[in-house]
């Protein structure tokens, strides 16, 4: 992921995500992808901001329906998916993380993944909280998203966010071997074994998704959120001078 300074997941970079990873899917030639971030220190700072604070309801619902559309296509994917995470990883970056098969976090104490909806005054929505509780359980799942958790990589390891954990510089290199173990698997078994496991999970989106967007709208709108994300967006912006 390139799209600097922190890969934040704009409405442009959603679509360019999805048109790549169709690409992949559709040249036979590709059975795997490993996502890893080329910002320094950022693997994703999520979802992004400024799609989400002063705009009009028909933006929120178009912005909406992309990150429904990043989760459900890749969380579905026929391709074996690996996140080599390589920086930070809030919220939205951890739900990109959360939908790939494996999870290899490089050993920096600066790199914290988790679901902090909380923190900003927002709800992580039903499907990001089904996917991290398929990920690592009710009771984990629970105390991590009222408390809107933040796991240092070795805390992300005992609870189960990530797989794996090794030192920085050997992240690319274990996704890869790990990618080769993968692949010896017979794609055709190891493809409906996904299906099976997480098409009951993508299935509820698929048959709310309309209400989903209507609920996000609806919040979104709300004079109390837009404050928040504002005085939120505005602390980051302060956070250098
Ligand atoms: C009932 C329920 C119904 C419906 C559901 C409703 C709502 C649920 C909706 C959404 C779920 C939300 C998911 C999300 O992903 S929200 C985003 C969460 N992300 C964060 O909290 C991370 C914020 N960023 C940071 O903490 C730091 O930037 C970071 C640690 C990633 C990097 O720090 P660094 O010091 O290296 O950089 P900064 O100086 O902080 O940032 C540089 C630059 O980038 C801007 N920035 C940062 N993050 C974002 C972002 N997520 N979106 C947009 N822009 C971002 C930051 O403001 C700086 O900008 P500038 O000052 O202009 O250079």
């Amino acid at each position: 992921m390139r799209n600097p300074p922190v890969n934040s997941l704009s409405l442009e970079f959603l679509t360019e995500l999805l048109i790549s990873l169709e690409k992949l899917e559709n040249d036979k030639t590709f059975h795997g992808i490993i996502i890893t971030s080329d910002c320094p220190g950022i693997f994703s700072a999520g979802l992004d901001l400024t799609e989400m604070c002063g705009r009009d309801p028909e933006h929120y619902a178009e912005y909406w329906k992309a990150v429904q559309e990043m989760w459900l296509r890749f969380y579905l994917s026929n391709l074996v998916v690996i996140a080599a995470i390589n920086g930070v990883s809030p919220a939205g970056g951890c739900l990109l993380s959360l939908t790939c098969d494996y999870r290899v976090l490089a050993n920096n104490p600066k790199y914290a993944i988790g679901l902090n909806e909380t923190l900003l005054g927002i709800v992580a929505p039903f499907w990001f909280k089904d996917t991290l509780v398929n990920t690592i359980g009710h009771r984990s799942a629970e105390r991590a998203l009222q408390l809107g958790l933040l796991f240092p990589p070795a805390e992300a390891l005992r609870v189960g966010v990530v797989d794996q954990v090794v030192p920085e510089d050997q992240v690319q290199s274990t996704a890869r071997l790990v990618m080769a173990q993968w692949l010896d698997i017979p794609d055709h078994a190891r493809q409906l074994t996904k299906t099976l496991m997480r098409k009951p999970t993508a299935d509820r989106l698929l048959t709310e998704r309309d209400a989903d967007i209507q609920n996000f709208v609806r919040f979104i709108c709300k004079d109390s959120i837009q404050k928040s994300l504002h005085a939120y967006l505005e602390k980051l912006k302060q956070k250098k001078g």
